[in-house]
């Protein structure tokens, strides 16, 4: 007889392992899954011991003559967990070293290897103070320039449940209270179940264990049942290993192809943001590759599926800086919702939005280009008093950093507005004197139809609130908000309507701010006090790799969105790999031909260069390296600024750095490095002060953190000639 409650999950191991088989095996698998499902007590099916197994209920059953599937098969209930993969010694190789037990802390199931855990860190003679495994040539950084430092016993402040909250097994204790080292803690961590990895390596950087708790959210369930598998399931901990087969179409879909993990399995961090309710807006921060933009979709299939659920008409909003990021997005949302919960969400970057409600308001809205622009300042300026003594280029700023950073619509809001950050005083006499190029500057622009980005959100939230229209969406959802200004987050407030319960989740990294200027979500009636949460482990760049591009960012304090600071220290890389490559050249031909040289034994290795990008600070130089690059035989993809990446172009990838932003790619290569063109100097030029060009230089360290932690793999930064005071420590 079927049971009525059966639970079927499938492990993240069991989905990497099906992914190594062949196709053909891949179709007898999901014959054999959806065989199970309909009757794990089926006569059919035979439950085979493993015979030495560390586990009494772990268990194989024969897929064909060749293919094992290791499951958990309960002696009692009817949760049946599957584990593994494999043809047939393989198979039994991989269950008769793993446990599969409920954690009696955190609650959580977990699949060990004392093992293969224990000789990462030498256990058996760690006691006796060496290691036996030699340093690999890996190492957990805990703080930039602490690498390698030798330590007693990482965790000596922690008893046992407070390790085992955090996520230890009980079986892995003895592993983990052997790590003295960092470089051993590294070797560890490969072989401790994921919802873990947060808390131990927040403890080895010296965190308070308390504070790690608190932090990672971990509270401990009234009760335990080592049995009840099902309930074990169901906690944040297991949902980053274990899927509970729900739904026919999903299985199909991870059973036939490839699957990407962040689409099914959430880290217990990240699962903690996206299923809750709160009751009012959160900010999440994040370094690069933490999976801020895998949070906010998740969350918005989240709250599209409450509406659904309330029959709650209405839509959410996911709203982004960029056209590409909102172009890549819609495409990602289409993998991991339903069509009825994808038509809930609109995805659509601010600017977009706001161009398309002005023209349907009647307004007469234009485009802007660089020709219109200079016309307009053109004429504006011949107000301009030339007594003052002050350059087009100071007016253009005090434009934007002032004018319309303030969103000043008269001359009383200028004389009034706060000109933090300008290199340049000005009495009030002054301003009034400056007002009238505004003035002329703001009635050009509306008679051509031209609107600033500000304005033009200024002018719709004002729409939306004289109309009393605000609260257009349920729920508004936000991605890169460290790019977005002022003017922006007020109308996003508007447009979620008056404080709620889920109104608006914020996701953002400062460090990777390109655009914009810091903002102070209060200032625009957000408040995120009490619900300010930060994602800490990358996924996505090696530590080497994060290490060296924090570095570009030394000695410069961002801010967390808020009016607070968000240390670059905060972050950390779960993945290990080479240090990036720094050459130098004398003469650009030598350069070119690295540059070629390394490409060709990269595709020599791949197969092609699809997930190779090389990045140039500017369009005109992305244009001549993509036309050597092209010219010396390598079929080249330029990835153009309002258009999407085609994953199926086998062709190398050129872009500019500012292109590349949201995307990630293997490699990434980062040719003529040099002074010129970083901090671009034509641009520091036409700065009128030095509080101007540090503004600038400041973006400019950004970006190129942005172009780094693009890659997964491997960073190869070049130049000829003189280097960019960027690859050189600050004196
Ligand atoms: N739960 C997860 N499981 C597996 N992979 C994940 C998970 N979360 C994130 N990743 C991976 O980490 C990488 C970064 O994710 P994502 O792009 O969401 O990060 P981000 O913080 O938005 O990055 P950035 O700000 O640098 O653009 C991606 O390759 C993603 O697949």
């Amino acid at each position: 007889m079927i049971p009525d409650k059966l639970t079927v999950a499938l492990s993240t191991g069991f989905l990497k392992a099906l992914n190594q088989l062949p196709e053909k095996a891949r179709g007898k698998v999901a014959a054999f899954i959806s065989k199970f499902r309909d009757n794990p007590r089926s006569p059919g099916l035979n439950y085979e011991r493993i015979e030495g197994g560390k586990d009494p209920l772990i268990r194989s059953i024969r897929v064909d003559q060749d293919i094992r599937c290791i499951l958990r098969a309960p002696e009692q209930g009817d949760t049946y967990v599957l584990l593994w993969i494999d043809k047939h010694d393989d198979a039994y190789d991989w269950a008769r070293r793993k446990t599969c037990h409920v954690n009696r802390v955190s609650g959580a199931l977990q699949i060990v290897d004392v093992e293969a855990a224990e000789s990462a860190v030498g256990v058996a003679t760690a006691a006796a103070g060496t290691e036996a495994i030699p340093a690999a040539p890996i190492a957990i950084a805990s703080q930039e320039n602490r690498a390698n430092t030798e330590l007693a016993s990482l965790f000596t402040h922690c008893d046992d449940d407070q390790l085992m909250l955090l996520g230890v097994p009980e079986a892995l204790l003895p592993a983990v209270r052997a790590v003295q080292s960092e470089e051993a803690l590294a070797r560890l961590i490969e072989w401790v179940p994921q919802d873990c990895v947060d808390g131990l390596i927040l403890l080895a950087e010296g965190r308070p264990i308390q504070a790690v708790i608190e932090e990672l959210e971990r509270q401990r369930p009234d009760h335990i049942d080592p049995e009840d598998v099902a309930t074990a399931l169901a906690t944040p901990e297991s949902q980053a290993e274990f899927l509970v087969i729900t739904d026919d179409d999903e299985l199909e879909a991870m059973l036939s192809a490839p699957l990407e993990q962040w689409r099914v399995f959430l880290h217990p961090s990240q699962r903690r943001l996206v299923n809750r309710d709160w009751n009012g807006p959160v900010r999440v921060l994040g370094g690069a590759g933490t999976g801020k933009t895998v949070v906010a979709m998740h969350r918005a299939r989240w709250l599209a599926n409450r509406l659904l659920a309330s029959d709650t008409p209405g839509q959410v909003l996911f709203t982004t800086f960029t056209r590409n990021l909102a172009t890549d997005i819609r495409s990602n949302l289409a993998k991991i919702c339903s069509p009825e919960e994808l038509r809930r969400i609109e995805v659509i970057h601010l600017d977009g939005w706001v161009m398309t409600f002005l023209k349907n308001q009647g307004l007469q809205v234009r485009v802007f280009n660089d020709e219109a622009r200079e016309a307009c300042w053109s004429l504006a300026m011949d107000v301009a008093d030339p007594a003052m003594g002050l350059e087009e280029r100071f007016y253009m700023e005090e434009w934007k950093d002032v004018v319309l950073a303030n969103g000043c619509r008269s001359r009383d809001d200028y004389l009034a507005a706060r000109r933090i950050g300008r290199g340049t005083r000005l009495s009030k006499q002054q301003r009034a004197q400056i007002w009238p190029v505004f003035d002329a500057l703001r009635a050009e622009f509306r008679q051509r139809g031209l609107w600033e980005p500000e304005e033009a959100k200024t002018a719709a939230a004002d729409l939306l609130r004289n109309a009393d229209q605000g609260g257009r969406y349920l729920a508004v959802v936000v991605d890169e908000a460290q790019d977005l200004d002022v003017a922006s987050f007020s109308l996003i407030r508007v447009l979620a309507g008056e404080p709620h319960a889920n109104d608006l989740f914020i996701v953002g990294d400062p460090h990777q701010r390109i655009y914009g200027k810091p903002i102070v979500l209060s200032r625009c009636g957000i408040d995120v006090r009490g619900r300010s949460r930060k994602l800490r482990i990358n996924y996505r760049t090696t530590e080497e790799t994060r290490a060296w591009a924090t570095a570009v960012l030394e000695g410069v304090n961002f801010d967390d969105l808020d009016g607070g600071n968000d240390p670059s220290s905060d972050y950390r890389s779960l993945l290990h790999g080479e240090k990036p490559v720094l050459r130098g050249f004398e003469d650009p031909a030598d350069e070119q031909r690295f540059l070629q040289d390394s490409l060709t034994q990269l595709r020599g290795i791949d197969g092609n260069l699809a997930s190779t990008c090389v990045t140039l600070r500017t369009k005109t130089a992305r244009d001549r390296v993509a036309q050597a690059l092209e010219k010396a035989g390598f079929p080249v993809r330029l990835i153009e600024a309002n258009e999407a990446d085609d994953p199926s172009d086998p062709a190398l990838r050129v872009a500019t750095m500012h292109r590349v932003k949201g995307l990630e790619f293997d490699q990434v290569f980062i040719p003529e490095l040099t002074a010129e063109q970083m901090p671009y100097r034509v641009e520091v030029s036409r700065r009128p002060d030095q509080v101007s060009r540090e503004q600038f230089e400041q973006q400019e360290r950004s970006l190129l953190h942005v172009a780094a932690t693009r890659a997964k793999k491997r960073v190869v930064v070049t130049y000829s000639g003189k280097p960019s005071s960027f690859l050189t420590p600050r004196g």
